[in-house]
């Protein structure tokens, strides 16, 4: 192994060997209902953004969090995050876009190039383990291009064939649950890897594309890469609509109960 000899050499190894995050906060929560963008909106008193950041701040494989936020809230939401003092981490903030890939992107270009490891991680899912953001940064080290936690799902699952009036939806078919799983974030990558699928939908964008995908280990998939699953957690689940919130609260009162936290 070479021994890095000047500062500037140690220092550039030093960001190499840590994950940043790219956290997208800047869309509006319509499923949540009227009020403050969901990021901003509060759970146990706190943002739901301040939970996921510190989530990731809690975790030694991170060491930069790049925030995207609503575009016309950079200024608060900065405020906001330095007034919760968050770990010693290097917290910065951008403006987000109009989609949530679109908002990944520029939070991926604040990131150093030096850095070879980049976690995306919705801030709707404030109630992330840290030993799910530890395991995602792990197994991208490990090798991977491309990592997702997931968990099994619960209920059985339908394709159907949906109905432009609302009237009842013949179903098309039931895939086999033992090979489906619910995936949230953080997703780990490749940082060249995770670059350069989102300029290829870019650019495919630009031309009249494919339809925008749901989460940044899609995009993978769509231009051919391999990703990988390790466990995800059930409290990591995504702050969408109405009851989630009340669920939040549930378990974050039970956590402070028990631990304090
Ligand atoms: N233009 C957008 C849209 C979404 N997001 C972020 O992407 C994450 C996951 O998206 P979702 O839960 O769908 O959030 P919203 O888009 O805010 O929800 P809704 O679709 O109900 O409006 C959230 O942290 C959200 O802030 C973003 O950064 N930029
Ligand atoms: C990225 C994600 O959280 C993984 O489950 C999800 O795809 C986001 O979807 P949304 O429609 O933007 O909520």
């Amino acid at each position: 192994m070479a021994i890095p000899t000047s500062p500037k050499e140690r220092n550039l190894n030093a960001t190499a060997a840590v994950a940043a995050a790219v956290v997208p906060a800047a869309g509006r929560g319509e499923r949540l209902g009227p009020g403050a963008p969901k990021a901003l909106r509060e759970l146990g008193g706190v943002p739901l953004l301040v939970h996921a950041v510190r989530a990731l701040a809690r975790s030694r494989a991170v060491g930069l969090v790049v925030v995207a936020a609503p575009p016309d809230g950079v200024a608060e939401v900065a405020a906001l995050l330095d007034n919760h003092g968050l770990d010693g981490k290097d917290i910065r903030v951008v403006a987000g876009g109009a989609t949530r890939q679109e908002s990944v992107r520029l939070g991926l270009a604040a990131i150093p190039a030096e850095v070879e490891i980049v976690l995306v991680h919705d801030a709707a899912r404030p109630l992330v383990p840290v030993e799910v953001v530890d395991a995602v940064a792990a197994a991208v080290r490990a090798g991977a291009e491309a990592v997702v936690p997931a968990v099994p799902l619960a209920d059985t699952v339908k394709r159907v064939e949906p109905q432009a009036g609302g009237g009842p939806e013949p179903v098309v078919d039931t895939p086999d649950r033992a090979t489906l799983r619910a995936v949230q974030t953080p997703q780990g990558f490749r940082r060249e890897v995770l670059h350069e699928v989102h300029e290829k939908a870019l650019a495919e964008e630009a031309s009249g594309g494919l339809p925008p995908v749901t989460d940044d280990a899609g995009l993978v998939e769509r231009f051919g890469g391999r990703v990988v699953v390790v466990p995800g957690h059930e409290e990591a689940f995504k702050v969408t609509r109405p009851l989630d919130l009340v669920l939040a609260e549930a378990v974050l009162a039970r956590r402070r109960a028990s631990d304090g936290f």
